[in-house]
C-alpha cells in the first residue's frame, strides 16, 4: 500500500504574497502566530485580512502561546481557523474549552519532555487533539529552527493510541526529506526554513521545501504504510 501523502503546514506567515505562494506550491495549512513576543506576531485586523488571501481547501492554524482565553475566542470569531495550535504549557482542560479542533505542541527537549517516556506520557494527557505537534526546546516557545532528537518519539511511535504526529523543528529542503523516511510523521511544520528573514518567506525555499517533501514520500512508497 502506498505512503499517504505526508501534509505540509507552513508557519509565521505574514504576507499575502507568501500565502499565495505557499498554496500554489501545495502546502495544505498555512500558520497564523498570535504570541506577542514573536518576531511573526499578526495583529487581529491584519490576520482578518491575510484569512481573506486564503484560498479554498488551504487551512488556516492559529498559533498561542498560553494566551488569555477571550484573546484566542476572538481570534476563532473572527478569523475563523480550521485549527488551533497550543504551543505553551495549556493543560487539556483550557485546550479542549474552545470546542474547536487545536493541536497541541510539544517542545522536546524541555524537562520532562527529554525521555521518550516523558513525551509519551505528556501527550497522552491530550488524548482529545487532533494531532500532536512535536517541536524543539526553546526560551522563546518555538519557530526557532532548532532540531531534536527524533529518538524521543521513540515510544509514541510504538504507542498505537498515537494522535497523528506533526514534526516541526529545524526542518528544510535539505533535512525534510530524510525526516519523512526515518519517521513517517502525518504532517511536517515549517517555519524559519523557508524564510529570508523572520517572518518574510522564501518563494524559493517554499517551493524546494515542497519538492523534498515529494521526495521523502517518494522514498517510502514501497515500504511499510505505517505512519504516526
Ligand atoms: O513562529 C514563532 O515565532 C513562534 C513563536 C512561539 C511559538 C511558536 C512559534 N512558531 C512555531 C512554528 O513556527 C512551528 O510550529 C514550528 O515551531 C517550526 O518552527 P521552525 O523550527 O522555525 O521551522
Amino acid at each position: 500500500m502506498p505512503h499517504p501523502r505526508t501534509r505540509v503546514k507552513i508557519c509565521g506567515l505574514t504576507r499575502p504574497q507568501d500565502i499565495a505562494t505557499a498554496a500554489s506550491a501545495g502546502a495544505d495549512a498555512v500558520g497564523f502566530v498570535f504570541y506577542p513576543q514573536s518576531s511573526r506576531l499578526l495583529g487581529l485586523e491584519q490576520a482578518r485580512s491575510l484569512r481573506a488571501a486564503v484560498p479554498a481547501f488551504v487551512d488556516v492554524v492559529a498559533l498561542f502561546v498560553n494566551a488569555p482565553r477571550d484573546e484566542v475566542q476572538a481570534v476563532i470569531d473572527q478569523v475563523r481557523p480550521g485549527l488551533l495550535q497550543f504551543h505553551g504549557d495549556e493543560p487539556p482542560e483550557y485546550c479542549a474549552g474552545f470546542h474547536h479542533p487545536y493541536m497541541r505542541a510539544f517542545r522536546l527537549g524541555a524537562p520532562g519532555l527529554d525521555t521518550p517516556q516523558g513525551v509519551l506520557a505528556a501527550a497522552q494527557q491530550h488524548g482529545a487533539a487532533a494531532a500532536w505537534l512535536f517541536d524543539s526546546y526553546s526560551p522563546g516557545y518555538g519557530g526557532s529552527g532548532k532540531t531534536f532528537d527524533l529518538s524521543l518519539l521513540d515510544a509514541v511511535r510504538r504507542e498505537p493510541g498515537s494522535r497523528p504526529v506533526v514534526l516541526a523543528g529545524g526542518l528544510n529542503a535539505a533535512t525534510v526529506a530524510a525526516s519523512i523516511r526515518d519517521l513517517r510523521p502525518y504532517a511536517v511544520d515549517v517555519s524559519s526554513g523557508v524564510e529570508s528573514a523572520p517572518g518574510i518567506k522564501s518563494a524559493e525555499k517554499i517551493k524546494a521545501f515542497m519538492r523534498a517533501v515529494a521526495q521523502g514520500d517518494g522514498a517510502v512508497v514501497d515500504k511499510d504504510a505505517q505512519t504516526v
